[in-house]
């Protein structure tokens, strides 16, 4: 099976409400799909999300990239050369991670079809179910109290809250939370690096002390303070996971040998695609570590393929935040995976299963 071209489409999708954390306030998904074609009439599909604050990925670093720096290079390659082709898209540049986890998706989606397998069962198997958390949007106190009760009567058992904008109010926040919902569901904070270290410890420890039992917080620091998340873990029971901070494998050892965070979020936007998810998941799996498989705003094509890691690796990717595809109004992706509120069920088709995306507008 050989790739004859990469075409390169934008997905566009309304949220249902504004995505509001400390970096950024959002309305809609605005992502590029990759579509690779082969000789033999076989498609794959990849997506990536233009998250400049986090990645330094734009809707232009994106499609330049795939254009000018991987795709001379991957046309003509076999997908049964898996390897190759890996190492080809991992050397195509530096950084530009979520460029080239969007080709990576579409290839391993092409590598699974070839086998004629769900990808999940090429990657090691597993139950192809999930639950998912969904996040709460940082907003007046209010608005995430009836937003949270809302979520937990929908059936979602984790809820992912935003803060990281004035600590203040952010105690306030989650205390008028987990007051509306406690014992329904567990609270899991994400800063998106919103506080110092001092005020992470000391808003973390105000939670504590309150009696507030929480399930992780998530990037409480700048992403480049590795000092800092190692302040914060080593003076809270609360477990604290490297978002930002970890981005591919060696990042992830350094974070582990410094001690500097309890729980990886692993995000294929981040990674730069599958294979280097997997050897964080591997690494962490020696440490005994817990992972997060986590997304950006992302439909269900690059969603998918973070499903299908996690069923792979179920053991060490205990955490799932899949729940970019449960925050738009609408599902343009058939096939992949079914969305039951927090449960997802992935498609045992070949590949990811994507068999249409309506409103898909490919570029010239
Ligand atoms: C969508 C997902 N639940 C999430 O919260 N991801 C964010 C970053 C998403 C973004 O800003 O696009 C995170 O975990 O920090
Ligand atoms: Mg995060």
């Amino acid at each position: 099976m050989k790739i004859t071209d990469i075409k390169l489409g934008m997905l566009r999708v309304p949220l249902k409400t504004p995505f509001k954390t400390a970096l950024r306030t959002v309305n809609q998904v605005e992502d590029v799909v990759v579509v690779i074609e082969t000789d033999t009439g076989h498609k794959g599909y990849g997506e990536a999300p233009p998250t400049a604050v986090i990645t330094g990925d734009t809707h232009g670093s994106i499609i330049e990239a795939i254009r000018t720096l991987i795709r001379p290079k991957l046309i003509g390659m076999k997908v049964e050369n898996l390897n190759d082709i890996l190492a080809t898209i991992s050397q195509s540049a530096v950084r530009n991670s979520s460029a080239k986890a969007a080709v990576e998706i579409a290839v391993y989606d092409l590598f699974a079809q070839f086998y004629d397998a769900p990808l999940y069962k090429i990657l090691g198997g597993g139950e192809p179910t999930l639950s998912t958390d969904i996040t709460i949007s940082v907003d007046y106190i209010d608005k995430m109290v009836a937003d949270s009760v809302v979520a937990v009567e929908r059936g979602f058992e984790s809820l992912k809250i935003k803060v990281g904008k004035d600590i203040g109010v952010d105690i306030e926040r989650v205390k008028a939370i987990y007051g509306a919902v406690e014992g329904r569901a567990l609270l899991r904070l994400d800063a998106n690096q919103g506080w110092t270290p001092k005020e992470a410890v000391y808003a973390i420890r105000t939670l504590e002390d309150a009696g507030i039992k929480l399930e992780l917080v998530e990037q409480p620091v700048k992403a480049a303070d590795l000092a800092g998340m190692k302040y914060v873990t080593e003076r809270v029971y609360t477990p604290v996971m490297a978002d930002e901070s970890g981005f591919g494998p060696r990042e992830v050892i350094e974070l582990i040998q410094m001690r500097a965070a309890d729980i990886i979020n692993i995000k294929l936007m981040k990674t730069g695609g599958i294979a280097n998810a997997m050897k964080i998941a591997d690494i962490c799996g020696v440490y005994d570590m817990q992972c997060m498989i986590g997304c950006m705003l992302e439909t269900s094509i690059s969603v998918s393929a973070a499903a299908h890691l996690a069923v792979a690796k179920a053991n060490i990717i205990t955490k799932v935040d899949l729940d970019g595809p449960s925050l738009c109004q609408f599902n343009p992706v058939k096939g992949a995976i079914e969305f039951d509120d927090s449960e997802i069920r992935i498609s045992d088709a070949p590949g990811l299963g994507i068999t249409q995306i309506d409103g898909l507008e490919m570029l010239p």
